[in-house]
């Protein structure tokens, strides 16, 4: 079975700076991966560096098969709601339209098939009466599941998200979560970045620690660890008298 994602020995960063080191990575279609590390880890860029959007600076790697590069536009991605325009003048179905652009090409006008994939999409996340409403009118969770929505009908084998339970209530985060164990069990692989060690550990099969570099990849029973942790987050991490431990953002 071909894997969805590998890297090997991957370093990623800009201006041949790396800002994260030392990536191996090995994800099977349907497995979901997690990418946990504080503000500044390289998280975002490591996921920049699947859509071809980042240079891989060193090391070997191949998404769904091919370079990075070349599989531009193949893989699924749900930015950070606030990095979108919630002012944007477009209805909630034209959003998710767009996620069949790249089938359909730009000069061409929606089929029948195209309406019934944003139409199963809003279904998706729970937000099929929502398709004619201004998309800047929904909350931030809404605006959240629209974009996971857009992703779907992109009919993705691989799908990146970064941080999306960001800003996003408990309803939504709800919804987000029991969509992406959909896809995974319909194979999708899926990478998500996110800060919340309880999502991960929840919901990943791999967990892969950044921080400037690598610091491990592997189950959450055997990654999300106080020691493991502890070498991810630095001085970041503060242990309590009890014996816990405590994880402070920079
Ligand atoms: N376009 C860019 N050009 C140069 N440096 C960048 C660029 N984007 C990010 N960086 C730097 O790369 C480093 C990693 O940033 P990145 O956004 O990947 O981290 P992150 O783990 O996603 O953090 P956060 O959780 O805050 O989003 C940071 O030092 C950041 O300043």
């Amino acid at each position: 079975m071909q894997a969805a994602l590998r890297y090997v020995a991957v370093s990623v960063g800009y201006d041949r700076t790396p800002v994260l080191t030392d990536v191996d990575l090995d994800l099977r279609p349907g497995q979901r991966l997690a990418l946990v590390g504080p503000n500044g880890a390289g998280k975002s860029t490591l996921i920049k560096s699947v859509l071809g959007l980042a240079p891989i600076l060193a090391g070997r790697a191949s998404v769904l098969g091919a370079d990075p590069a070349a599989a531009r536009g193949r893989a699924g991605y749900v930015p950070q709601t606030d990095t979108l325009d919630a002012d944007f003048p477009v209805s909630v179905r034209q959003v998710v339209m767009m996620g069949r652009y790249r089938r359909i090409g730009w000069w061409r006008p929606a089929r029948a098939a195209d309406r019934r994939a944003v139409a199963e999409a809003l279904d998706r996340v729970g937000l099929a009466g929502r398709a004619g409403h201004r998309f800047g009118t929904l909350s931030g969770g809404q605006r959240q599941r629209v974009l996971l929505a857009r992703a779907i009908a992109a009919e993705p084998r691989l799908l990146l998200l970064d941080e999306p339970f960001n800003g996003v209530d408990a309803v939504s985060q709800e919804a987000i979560v029991a969509v992406l164990r959909q896809l995974s069990a319909e194979g999708t692989a899926l990478v998500l970045s996110t800060h919340d060690l309880g999502v991960a550990r929840e919901l990943a099969d791999l967990v892969c620690l950044v921080n400037g570099r690598q610091w491990a990849v592997g189950p959450p029973g055997e990654t999300l660890t106080a020691d493991k942790l502890r070498l991810t987050y630095g001085g970041h991490a503060v242990d309590l008298p009890d014996g816990r431990m405590m994880l402070v953002e920079p």
